[in-house]
């Protein structure tokens, strides 16, 4: 069995439907307390909310979830990040790996953040993302993780204490057999992590041919279903949502997710904007939010986002990210005590929040609402939920997932 730890909740959701996708009977748990259930797992992955709490923190929290799937019978973990290496100087994807590697005895750890279908490729150490270099996207003003730099390595190299290496495109090109050698050769050398280049999902097979059977293997989506399509497919199709009225929360401040926003604006759609000031408490913010809730969305599906472009964001009001996640989280709670059954969650760390404020535990994985982004189903609140990262799905997603319900 594969034990996943995802160091945030959507990129737990996008790993688990690679996962799935596979064939792979695949339990996603929000929390490291395992419910019963986990034997008959092909894979178990475990969502944090690690990517950008303090380091230590990252480590101690990660740590207990590679216990938890070790006692839940996990013979090898990935450590799933995120594709557009969401992290600081400090971290924490470099120390994460390096303690789950120190803890399972592992010399050197293969990683890549490459996920060809999410159009994420390394060339060169180099990340792309749909051929343009990392630090020339909309990641380079992200609110919580700028990504001011594209090259894997360098990106990595200050956030360890050992050597990082590069396993370029040639080799894996060369097949499996020279991917082997070269991890073997970086190894004797002192590497302890191997960045490797994959521009198509051919080269993630390939790697995932050369290293199956490693005890810790780390990356986005994009090498775990590799892995993952190398194992006997025994799950069954993914099932579907039940119809019904939607309720969308965004707090990603992605490029995509704005243009999902607009996209759903633009049908007449009920909207709602969450607009904070200093002073504000995220309980007064949720109550407005629910009040607009029960005085306008009627029956029909409708948006609440804080959402906004870096020129509208106020660089003088630092808290007001944590102070929107925290009133996601309460609006989520607010809207499932309503009898809301379905809600669409935009953003990592707004999902994080979200799902604490729920009290999710383990949940079943459906059908795909957008590539990486699947239904999840909670059995104990019989709640269908989207956890979308900032850049997933097609800009009428938002549209779609609210289906009649936007013109009722
Ligand atoms: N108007 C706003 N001003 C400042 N911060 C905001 C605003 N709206 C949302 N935020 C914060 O921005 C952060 C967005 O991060 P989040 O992880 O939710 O989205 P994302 O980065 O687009 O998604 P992902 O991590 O899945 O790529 C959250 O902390 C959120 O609370
Ligand atoms: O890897 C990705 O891009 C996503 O799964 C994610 O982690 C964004 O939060």
């Amino acid at each position: 069995m594969i034990g996943v730890i995802a160091d945030d909740v959507t990129g737990a959701t996008d790993v688990a439907a690679a996962l799935s996708r596979a064939g792979l009977r695949t339990l996603l748990s929000l929390t490291t307390e395992l419910e019963p259930g986990e034997a008959e797992a092909d894979a178990i992955v475990i969502g944090l909310k690690t990517r950008s709490i303090p380091v230590a923190d990252a480590v101690a929290q990660s740590l207990a979830a590679l216990a938890a799937l070790r006692a839940a019978g996990a013979e090898r973990a990935y450590f799933k990040y995120c594709s557009t290496f969401d992290s600081t100087p400090e971290g924490n994807i470099g120390p994460v790996t390096e303690a789950l590697a120190a803890e399972l005895g592992a010399r050197i750890v293969v990683t890549t953040p490459a996920a060809p279908l999410h159009g994420r490729t390394v060339t060169g150490g180099r990340l792309f993302v749909g051929g343009v270099p990392l630090d020339e996207t909309h990641m380079r003003e992200h609110p919580v993780t700028p990504m001011r730099d594209s090259s894997v390595p360098r990106l990595l190299a200050p956030q360890v204490a050992g050597e990082v290496g590069l396993l370029p495109l040639d080799v894996v090109r060369a097949g499996a057999m020279a991917v082997r050698d070269a991890v073997a050769a970086a190894e004797a050398s002192g590497v302890a992590q191997l960045v490797a280049d994959a521009s198509e999902d051919d080269d993630l097979d390939v790697i995932a041919e050369a290293i199956d059977g490693a005890p810790l293997v780390a990356g986005s989506a994009g090498l775990i279903g590799a892995l993952a399509r190398r194992r006997r497919a025994s799950g069954r199709p993914a099932s579907a949502p039940p119809a019904g009225r939607t309720a969308i929360i965004a707090g990603s401040c992605s490029r995509r997710t704005l243009e999902q926003i607009d996209r759903f604006r633009e049908t007449g759609a009920p909207s709602y904007r969450l607009r904070a000031e200093r002073g504000d408490t995220a309980e007064a913010l949720a109550a407005a939010a629910l009040a607009w809730w029960d005085a306008h969305s009627g029956d029909r599906s409708a948006l609440i986002y804080s959402s906004s472009p870096a020129a509208e964001r106020d660089a003088e009001f630092p808290e007001a990210g944590e102070l929107y996640e925290r009133t996601a989280g309460l609006v989520a709670d607010g809207l499932a005590e309503r009898g809301v059954q379905r809600i669409l969650v935009a953003g990592g760390e707004t999902s994080g929040e979200v799902v604490r404020a729920l009290g999710m535990g383990t949940a079943v994985v459906g059908e795909e609402a957008a590539l990486g982004a699947p239904w999840i189903h909670d059995p104990h609140r019989d709640l269908h939920l989207v956890l979308k990262s900032g850049n997933f799905g097609e800009p009428e997603l938002f549209v779609d997932v609210a289906g009649a319900g936007v013109a009722s």
